[in-house]
């Protein structure tokens, strides 16, 4: 497959159908509204007084610095043209203490240089704190959204991308950047005041004359910022792709498949083509400085050659024409900083704006303000729920059910029938949009949403079908963050199977698994026997098993089995399976089609009945009896005994 090269895009375009459509879709030109100055300084005034609390001390000795750091260029320009004016004095035959303007001059040179270190010292403390502080309280948030819709939904991606990358840095920059923006002022003010003595409307001339530059260059960070945030969906997309290419777990389809010309093409042209369309955008906004920097050029120069013709006629001395040169490129750059770090700054402060409105984000899953204790018995009740991802698209529809606390239930039925989201349901990822859940027995059962959810999830243990792989110890695996109980993890360990892959690790327990530190690689049953020890070790009186064994050998999968068989015992237990062999070990089947649970009963009942069950029974049960009779070993299959 040609390589896509900046020369043949059109070409690779032809052969990535998907990429030409992407395309497409990224020639949307970026936002450039103006800069929403209320919003923005509403952020700043509640970020400002919140980093400073975070952080009085360093943020105080930060401000002094600067105001230091912004005093030194005025300083060091009246220096200069004190320097001036007394040696062409002492060249009159005059005197002048030029040995106290040396020494004064090297004192300023010395004051910037040892600010400008404590500055640097005090950023670096200042970035470790503001980092601990921000994604203490981005994690402390999401322990507050108890619900799965910020992680699940693709539209809350983005900002949590964004949050997550922004944390480590951007509270240090805001205030970095408003620190500068001080510096800048009070560096051109006081310049400004130096230039007061060559006339009053010196500073005015200066300052209006480059404004507009000032205006241009917030447009131009204005527009850095909106492509940052239009860049998010289009950069998560492309690094995703760089990660298919790299990353060990897409490794085997990649190389097989040969999809490295692919991967590579797909990426090349959706960089190209977000290139090519900011590329002109910002040919345009720098362009569209152009103006606006040769206003400021021309009130320099007019302004230098108003002060050199003045000292021509003896009205200003050679100290003073010093001076003028000096605070004009001060100012310049003054200003220039000053704009500079207004954009940042309101980038820094779009941040913040983001940042503040997860914080406020309300819970999908709202937590009652007066939780009920849990009810003595724990039963569950489903009256009439239906639940949907998205609206107007129901994956649950009018469920009602009742499940008395011990019974051992399995729940069937097709891909994407709602099982796991009944599950999801029960755990309180998310609410029913219709209906409600109770748990309880008779008189005192309540409304999930009233119950104190921690209390709820803390009886409940699972192994979901997509568990999660913690690349820490098996140890840590194991338990969770529980307290160490030795007697209950040996069990856990010795139930699960995952005792027979203790031998092999050098460290046992404490050996660190998966690759992203270096650690072991575990295989997919043992880390699956590794999610049923941790459900295990959970001494919890609710059991869902998600297709818990589906990784399983036929060995371990009996053995996991029994394991459960003897732990589901006295245990309300929700086993989502496929495989029907292991509903035998059900009180009772529920069969799920399409949202709906359309059969209800005991393995012998629901066969009886001859309805969905009953087929897909005969069709699983047939794979044996066909495979077995091609072998010729099999005697006699009465299907459903
Ligand atoms: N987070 C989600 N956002 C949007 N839709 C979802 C989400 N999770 C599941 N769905 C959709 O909800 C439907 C039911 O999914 P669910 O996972 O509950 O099915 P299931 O019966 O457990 O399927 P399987 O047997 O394949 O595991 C499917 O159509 C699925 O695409």
């Amino acid at each position: 497959m040609p390589q896509p090269t900046p020369g043949n895009e059109p070409a690779a375009a032809r052969l990535l159908p998907q990429a030409a459509a992407y395309t497409r879709r990224v020639r949307k030109p970026p936002n450039t509204d103006p800069v929403p100055t209320r919003e923005l300084l509403a952020v700043l005034m509640r970020a400002l007084p919140a980093l400073v609390r975070s952080a009085p001390g360093i943020v105080s000795l930060m401000g002094l610095m600067v105001v230091v750091q912004g005093l030194t260029p005025a300083a060091t320009i009246l220096l200069g043209k004190w320097t001036v004016d007394g040696i062409t004095r002492v060249a009159a035959g005059g005197e002048a203490n030029l040995t106290l303007l040396a020494l004064a001059w090297a004192g300023t040179a010395l004051v910037a240089q040892l600010t400008a270190v404590a500055s640097t010292l005090l950023q670096g403390y200042a970035t470790d704190h503001f980092t601990v502080q921000t994604v203490t309280s981005l994690m402390r948030k999401m322990q507050a959204l108890p619900g799965l819709d910020v992680v699940e939904d693709p539209r809350f991606h983005d900002d949590v991308e964004t949050l997550q990358m922004g944390a480590r840095n951007r509270p240090l920059n805001l205030t970095a950047t408003l620190l500068g923006l001080l510096r800048g002022v009070v560096g051109v003010l006081g310049v400004a005041g130096a230039l007061v003595s060559v006339g009053w409307w010196v500073p005015l001339v200066v300052v209006l004359g480059m404004l507009p530059l000032a205006r241009k260059q917030m447009q131009l960070y204005e527009l850095g910022w909106s492509m940052t945030i239009q860049r998010t969906q289009e950069a998560r997309e492309l690094a995703y792709d760089q990660r298919v290419s790299m990353r060990h777990e897409y490794a085997k389809e990649v190389r097989l498949y040969d999809l490295m010309p692919y991967l590579t093409g797909r990426y090349v042209q959706k960089a190209l083509d977000y290139q090519r369309v900011m590329r002109g955008l910002r040919n345009k906004q720098v362009l569209g400085v152009l103006p606006a920097q040769l206003l400021a050029l021309a009130v320099t120069a007019g302004l230098f050659a108003h002060a050199v013709a003045r000292a021509g006629q003896g009205e200003l001395t050679a100290g003073t024409v010093v001076l003028v040169t000096g605070a004009l490129a001060q100012v310049r750059e003054g200003l220039g900083s000053i704009t500079e770090f207004l954009g940042m700054g309101t980038q820094h402060l779009r941040w913040f704006q983001k940042y503040f409105a997860f914080l406020d984000a309300r819970p999908n899953v709202a937590l009652p303000e007066a939780p009920r204790p849990l009810p003595k018995r724990l039963d569950l009740t489903l009256e009439d729920v239906s639940f949907g991802y998205a609206e107007g698209k129901p994956v649950l529809e009018g469920v009602s059910l009742h499940i008395p606390e011990g019974q051992v239930v399995a729940i069937v039925g097709e891909n994407g029938a709602g099982k796991t989201t009944l599950v999801k349901l029960l755990l309180r990822f998310y609410d029913p949009t219709a209906g409600r859940i109770l748990v309880g027995g008779p008189g005192e059962a309540t409304d999930l949403r009233d119950l104190d959810l921690t209390a709820w999830r803390a009886q409940i243990a699972a192994v979901f079908q997509d568990f999660a792989r913690f690349e820490w110890t098996l140890r840590e695996n194991v338990l969770l963050g529980r307290p160490e109980d030795d007697a209950k993890l040996a069990q856990a360990v010795r139930t699960s199977g995952l005792e027979g892959i203790l031998p092999r690790l050098e460290d046992g327990l404490n050996t660190r698994i998966g690759q992203a530190f270096g650690g072991v690689d575990l295989s997919g049953g043992q880390w699956q026997k590794l999610a049923t020890a941790r459900a295990l070790y959970r001494d919890a009186r609710v059991l869902i098993l998600d297709e818990p064994t589906a990784a399983l050998d036929p060995r371990s999968e009996t053995e996991v089995f029994a394991a459960f068989a003897a732990l589901a015992r006295g245990r309300t237990t929700l086993l989502i399976t496929h495989r029907l062999g292991s509903v035998l070990m059900a009180d009772r089947i529920l069969v799920m089609k399409s949202g709906r649970l359309i059969e209800d009963g005991t393995h012998l009942e629901l066969l009886a009945q001859g309805g969905e069950y009953a087929e897909l029974w005969r069709l699983q049960a047939g794979q044996y009896v066909e495979g077995e009779a091609a072998c010729g070993t099999w005697e006699a299959v009465e299907v459903g005994q």
